[in-house]
């Protein structure tokens, strides 16, 4: 489970959103598919592995230039944008988020979540779960007016601005990041936090590299690892 020996204390909680929170990393698959087949072409897991995690802008411009496809970047993202939000209303949570987040949040741990994702798409995607919302501290997504077009992640800029936007702001080191893509475990490290890495099965091991942990699940951690509160059967008594 472990790739590291040793974990250090943290105070604060910043969540990928797009296959970490919501079960979403198979619904970009299928609507990028459903877009360049009719073309001939086809969008594979190597190539997923290198664009999942970046700016929908970013990915749209490789993905049209990769894959040669005759539209421009922009009219790509309009059809990917119109398909991807017929796909997303009803977005599942990927397992163990919700109990993890109710644990962090009875004992007034500070959450963020750092997405990529445009805040339109994010605030679709998080309406069936809407009631988890008052638990995070704050929201970033990948349109940020705060955010530079043309830095996501792998760069360290959104991991940065979540943890600033904590009252008051932790230091980089005391920051959590649980994240499934290489990019974005690239962007937690490079911020200088601790990443929690949950990746897809087919992540290969050299992606999985500099991950604090690798998990399977959110509902195999262990928050006493890292100095946060750990599950116990009282709470889970009185709060179901
Ligand atoms: O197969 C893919 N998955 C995801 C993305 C991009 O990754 C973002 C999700 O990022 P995050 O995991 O940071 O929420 C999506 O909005 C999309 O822009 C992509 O390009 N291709
Ligand atoms: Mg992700």
């Amino acid at each position: 489970m472990a790739a590291k020996s040793s974990y250090k204390p943290v105070t604060h909680i910043i969540f990928d959103s797009d296959g970490t929170v919501m079960d979403t990393e198979n619904i970009y698959t299928d609507a990028i598919n459903e877009i360049v087949e009719p073309f001939g072409k086809s969008y594979t897991y190597e190539m997923k592995l290198r664009y999942m995690g970046m700016p929908a802008l970013q990915s749209a411009q490789k993905l049209v230039t990769e894959l040669q496809l005759p539209l421009s970047p922009e009219k790509y993202l309009k059809i990917f944008d119109a398909v991807v939000l017929r796909r997303i209303q009803n977005v599942k949570l990927m397992p163990g988020v919700k109990d993890f987040i109710l644990h962090m949040h009875d004992h007034r741990i500070p959450m963020a979540i750092a997405t990529s994702s445009v805040r339109a798409a994010f605030d679709v995607k998080s309406t069936p779960h809407r009631s988890l919302l008052p638990a995070l501290h704050h929201v970033v997504c990948g349109n940020d007016p705060e955010l530079q077009p043309g830095r996501g992640k792998p760069l360290p800029d959104i991991f940065l601005l979540a943890a600033s936007r904590f009252h008051p702001a932790p230091e980089p080191s005391k920051c959590l990041v649980f994240e499934d893509s290489p990019n974005g475990l690239r962007a937690g490290i490079a911020a200088g936090m601790q990443v929690v890495l949950i990746p897809d099965p087919r992540v290969p091991a050299q992606l999985r590299r500099g991950a604090t942990q690798v998990l399977d699940s959110m509902a195999d951690f262990k928050p006493q690892l890292f100095g946060l509160p750990h599950y116990d059967t009282c709470s889970k008594f009185e709060f179901g």
